[in-house]
């Protein structure tokens, strides 16, 4: 027999890795045997006291939504967004951010013990003075109806239209606004992602926190001629005259079915087609595909801490692993003998290529290969480096290409991670090598998430 809607109490045990909150009870099934319902529970804390209402709790997991709070935690605040329960962008505005950050710092130590490590290493997680408007990309979905805003948690087909974002910088969230009415006044269809019908799907917006250039990219099913001339030109007319620092207005065609933010064909309506930041000092060119740090001001501590951790010698050889554009290589470029840049994505290649050229460095060598193969051309052409960072995507580097690291010997390793799991295992690797985990420092990138990033340092200690 399937039962409704069953009233529980339960307490919040722990966190998962999405941010929801944990809790299991025990409860007797229709043979009269004990069974285990795990639940998960959104936008609660832990030690929280919570009354639920469980859809079909003979299941052995259940979501349910807390319906009213018994017990509360001395950290609970009023979530400052209007969209915070619907949207899918922040997990903990009803956090404290002193809590997020110890709840950070929990995690890193926890994932490093769990591989053998002393969780002594891992320091205090760095927070921002000020965590909100911090992302200087966003990327927003128009409904079918034409209306733009953010995904709604856990329902990629409901729309919540845009009328704030605490944590994009506040000029982007006013362009986009912008976009939005224009789109209202034009009657422009949204796209609809059942049918593969209408015209526009998404708004990426992208601003440098330093230079203040913003660049506006529109994906869309159509060429922006014939019948949308007179949209396109309003467009134009609009944010040139509202927004001079969009130094990059875009016409994006995407057909394909997938829903990324991705083009086959691309077209200036204003300006360039690329973007000018700087980070370190060091002048960037961002075109609309370009992965770029998203949180500027705490991207820049992150580069400060590797820096310090590597201390790079003018004498010395180093290999930048996983490098994108060049956001460490450039500032660890003019303070070595020589720097080996390694990324699989051809335009990220091209752009560090550029920019190494823009800031006067002639000491670089920039390769478009995945990492392994990278590693071995880079040490048959370079010769053992001296100095060593990785900066991996979430999966990590994976236990070939640790071993290879391992393998070629750099005295001293700076890892820099998105994910402490994977990085837990990655750096274990590295072990049987000689290798000795000195410090991990971990920096809050995404406020409100439930994201951190690490910068750890390896050296060499002999096998
Ligand atoms: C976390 S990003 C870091 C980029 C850069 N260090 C930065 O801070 O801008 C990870 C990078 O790894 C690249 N990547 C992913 N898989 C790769 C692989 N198998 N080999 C080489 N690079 C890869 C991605 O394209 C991406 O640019």
């Amino acid at each position: 027999m399937t039962v409704t809607n069953e009233e529980m109490i339960v307490e919040i045990k722990s966190l998962d890795d999405k941010g929801a909150g944990r809790a299991s009870v025990w409860r007797e099934n229709e043979h009269g045997n004990q069974k285990k319902l795990r639940l998960t529970i959104p936008q609660v804390l832990p030690g929280e006291k919570v009354r639920v209402i469980v859809d079909k709790p003979e299941r052995r997991r259940r979501r349910a939504i807390a319906e009213e709070i018994l017990e509360t935690h001395s950290e609970r605040i009023a979530p400052p967004c209007p969209h915070f329960e619907r949207c899918g962008g922040c997990v903990w505005q009803h956090w404290q951010y002193r809590g997020q950050l110890q709840q950070k710092t929990s995690h890193v130590k926890e994932a490093i013990e769990a591989q053998g490590f002393n969780p002594e290493l891992v320091a205090d997680t760095i927070g921002m003075d000020e965590p909100w408007h911090y992302r200087n990309k966003m990327e927003f979905t128009f409904s079918p109806e034409g209306e733009l805003g953010l995904h709604e948690q856990g329902n990629f087909r409901k729309i919540i239209s845009l009328e704030t974002c605490l944590i994009a910088g506040k000029e982007m969230v006013e362009a986009a606004m912008e976009v939005a009415k224009w789109a209202k006044d034009q009657k422009l269809r949204g796209y609809n992602k059942d049918l593969h019908e209408g015209l526009l799907r998404h708004l990426m917006v992208r601003q440098s926190f330093v230079t203040g250039e913003m660049m506006l990219a529109l994906f869309v099913t159509e060429a922006p001629t014939g019948q949308l001339d007179g949209a396109t030109s309003d467009l134009v007319k609009r944010i040139t005259a509202k927004f001079p620092q969009v130094k990059s207005l875009m016409w994006l065609e995407n057909t394909d079915w997938a829903d990324r933010t991705q083009s086959e064909k691309s077209h200036i309506l204003a300006g360039r087609d690329f973007i000018y930041d700087e980070m370190d000092g060091y002048r960037f060119r961002l075109w609309f595909d370009t992965f770029f740090q998203t949180n500027p001001t705490q991207a820049q501590k992150l580069v400060e801490l590797a820096v310090a951790m590597g201390e790079p010698k003018q004498t010395e050889k180093m290999i930048d692993l996983f490098c994108g554009v060049g956001t460490f290589s450039l500032p660890f470029a003019s303070r070595v003998e020589k720097l080996a840049g390694i990324e699989i994505v051809e335009s990220s290649i091209e752009s560090a290529q550029r920019n190494a050229l823009d800031n006067g460095l002639t000491n670089t060598y920039f390769l478009a290969k995945d990492a392994r193969k990278g590693i071995d051309e880079v040490l048959a052409n370079f010769g053992k480096p001296e100095l060593l960072l990785l900066d991996p995507p979430r999966s990590g580097a994976g236990g070939k290409v640790m071993r290879r690291i391992g393998r070629s010997k750099p005295e001293r390793i700076v890892y820099v991670s998105c994910n402490p799991d994977t990085f837990a295992t990655d750096i274990k690797e590295l072990e049987p090598f000689g290798y000795r985990l000195e410090k991990v420092q971990p920096v809050d990138l995404f406020p409100h998430t439930v994201h951190v990033e690490c910068v750890a340092l390896l050296v060499y200690t002999g096998e």
